[in-house]
C-alpha cells in the first residue's frame, strides 16, 4: 500500500477508545460488535472467556460506512494511567459500566466524571454504556442518571453525550450504541474541518 494511501486510511479512521473499570464488559462489548458487523458469521466467540486485558486489544471492522478501529483498554488501576495516551487521537469514547457491581460503582463513577469534566476531551462524543442488563441487579437508566448526577449537570449540555443500557453478553444494545458514536463521531470530525477551513479563510 502506498504511504500517501495509508495515511489518508489512518485519517479517515474512526478511532472509538472503550474505557472503563476492570470487569465491566469492555472487551466483550468490542467482541460483540466485531461479531456483529461480520453479519454473525465469527460465531466461534467464547463470550465469558475473555481474561482480564493487560494493557490494551485492537479492533478493526467497517460500521456504517466507516473504517474503524476499536481500542479496548485494560480498566485495572495499573492502566488507566494510559488511557490518556489514547485519547488524543480518539474520535470517541465509550465509558462502559458494570451496572451489576455496586462494589465498584463509586470507583467507576469517579473515573467517569474526570473524563466527562476534562476540557481536552469537551468536543468528543461520549457515550455512557450501561452493561450487564441481563443481570437482576443492574442498575436501571434513571439509577445511573441519578447518582452519577448527569440530571441537569453543566456538560451535558455542551457535548455530545449519550447513555444506553444493555448486555454486551446478550448483544442488547450492542448494535445502537455503536451506531451512534460513529454517526456522532463522523459528525463531529466534519463540523471541526468546518471550522478549521473558515478560520484558514478568515486568517488569509
Ligand atoms: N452477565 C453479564 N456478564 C457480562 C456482560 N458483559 C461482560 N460480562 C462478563 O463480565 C466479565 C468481564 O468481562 P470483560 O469483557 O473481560 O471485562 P473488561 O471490562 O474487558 O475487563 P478488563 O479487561 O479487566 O478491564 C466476564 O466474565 C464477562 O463474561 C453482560 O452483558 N452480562
Ligand atoms: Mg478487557
Amino acid at each position: 500500500m502506498g504511504a500517501l494511501f495509508s495515511k489518508f486510511l489512518k485519517k479517515n479512521t474512526i478511532r472509538i477508545v472503550l474505557v472503563g473499570v476492570e470487569n465491566a464488559g469492555k472487551t466483550s462489548t468490542m467482541m460483540r460488535v466485531l461479531q456483529i458487523m461480520s453479519g454473525n458469521k465469527k460465531d466461534d466467540i467464547n463470550f465469558g472467556s475473555f481474561p482480564s486485558t493487560i494493557g490494551l486489544n485492537r479492533g478493526e471492522c467497517n460500521m456504517f460506512g466507516r473504517k474503524c478501529m476499536l481500542l479496548d483498554m485494560g480498566g485495572q488501576a495499573s492502566f488507566r494511567m494510559s488511557w490518556g495516551d489514547h485519547f488524543t487521537q480518539a474520535r470517541a469514547v465509550l465509558f462502559v459500566l458494570d451496572g451489576a457491581d455496586m462494589e465498584k460503582y463509586d470507583e467507576a463513577k469517579e473515573e467517569f466524571l474526570r473524563i466527562a469534566m476534562d476540557p481536552d476531551l469537551a468536543d468528543m462524543p461520549l457515550m455512557l454504556f450501561i452493561n450487564k442488563s441481563d443481570l437482576l441487579d443492574c442498575a436501571s437508566f434513571e439509577q445511573v442518571v441519578h447518582d452519577f448526577g448527569l440530571d441537569g449537570a453543566a456538560w451535558v449540555s455542551h457535548r455530545q453525550f449519550r447513555v444506553m443500557r444493555g448486555s454486551a453478553l446478550e448483544g442488547d444494545g450492542v448494535f445502537s450504541l455503536f451506531r451512534w458514536l460513529v454517526t456522532a463521531a463522523a459528525k463531529a470530525h466534519t463540523k471541526h474541518k468546518q471550522e478549521t477551513g473558515d478560520r484558514a479563510r478568515i486568517l488569509s
